[in-house]
């Protein structure tokens, strides 16, 4: 983000406001120390920021002793001038504890975006017709770890403690903040079995919406092949009711499974049988040309000859 140049700074619409109220007769309200016709404590510290899509970003930093109905004013100015300036939106961010600053943003116009533990984020469209901005994050991630023995055919599958149905599925669970999915997998594979195993490849996604178990949002469910390198189970008492290694072919049969784990469980026994690259998405970490960053890409194998091909041949 850019700085706003000077004579769009908060400073500035602080200071026009607080002329304005003044000369209008009203007082700054004041709920914390010092003067009741002071500046508002801390407003002079208010950054505001703008972003590359022409919107107006603010932090709510040090306003300790800013009073609600001060602030709302002060707030109103501002919205005002970055309209007539042509700004496409307004961004708020309030720490946890300035929180009854929520209400007078609220009372003109703007809305929840998001919230993390420790702020929330308010927004305000500015532009020409319907909001453009972003939503914030719209699914829950969870993966499973299919384990599979090559040596032994046998499989590795849990009964939830928590559902109303016992049947076999796929260890896993969700993921967390900034991990990868095959350590996901590896992980809850570990903490709800005990077995240790390593990543091989991405066999399937499942994308369900309005999931109850995901506040109503929309649920990503990956299901991976991982290869064991201990066998003794260890299962986890608070979320399994069962755990077993179990023969594919029984897996394939049973009916006391999910369809998702059955489907995949035939997915692995013609896997197993006519070469897993007929069912694997492997992994290859690229950089990201924007961010300097790397991710993960999933896909078919690739062969290397294809990966520096130019051009048709
Ligand atoms: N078809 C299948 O085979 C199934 C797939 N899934 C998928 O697995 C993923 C989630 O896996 P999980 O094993 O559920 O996650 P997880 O392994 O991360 O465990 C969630 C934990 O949170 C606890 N928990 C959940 N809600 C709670 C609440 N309201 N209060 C207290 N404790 C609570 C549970 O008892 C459990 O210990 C999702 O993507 C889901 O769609 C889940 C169940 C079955
Ligand atoms: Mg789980």
């Amino acid at each position: 983000m850019q700085p706003l140049r000077s004579g769009s700074c908060w400073r500035a619409v602080l200071a026009r406001a607080r002329r304005a109220v003044l000369l209008a007769g009203s007082r700054w309200a004041s709920d914390g120390p010092g003067n009741a016709q002071d500046p508002p404590a801390g407003a002079g510290e208010l950054p505001g920021e703008l972003d590359r899509f022409g919107g107006v970003s603010v932090r709510l930093n040090a306003l300790d002793h800013l009073d609600p109905a001060a602030f709302k004013r002060a707030l109103q100015a501002a919205v005002q001038k970055w309209r007539s300036e042509g700004r496409v939106a307004v961004w708020l961010h309030i720490p946890i504890l300035q929180s009854r600053f929520i209400a007078p943003a609220a009372s003109l116009g703007f809305c929840f975006h998001h919230a993390e533990s420790d702020a929330s984020t308010l927004t305000l469209w500015l532009g020409e017709g319907p909001s453009r901005l972003p939503g914030y994050a719209t699914h829950q991630v969870g993966v499973a770890g299919a384990v599979f023995d090559e040596n032994t055919r046998k499989i590795l599958v849990v009964q939830d403690r928590n559902k109303l149905k016992n049947m076999w599925k796929f260890p896993g669970g969700l993921s967390e903040p900034g991990e990868d999915i095959g350590d996901t997998a590896v992980r809850e594979v570990f903490e709800e079995t005990g077995i240790k195993s390593e990543f091989r490849s991405l066999l399937s996604i499942r994308q369900q919406h309005t999931n109850p178990g995901a506040f109503g949002k929309s649920d990503m469910y990956f299901i991976c092949r991982l290869q064991p390198y201990s066998f003794t189970i260890n299962f986890c008492q608070q979320e399994c009711l069962r755990c077993e290694w179990m023969d594919l072919s029984d897996l394939v049969k049973t009916e006391n499974t999910t369809p998702i784990t059955s489907r995949v469980a035939r997915l692995l026994l013609y896997g197993y049988r006519e070469g897993f690259d007929k069912i694997d998405l492997t992994m290859e970490e690229l950089p990201a040309v924007y961010t300097g960053l790397f991710y993960k890409l999933y896909h078919k194998e690739l062969p290397d000859n294809y990966k520096t091909v130019t051009g048709m041949c």
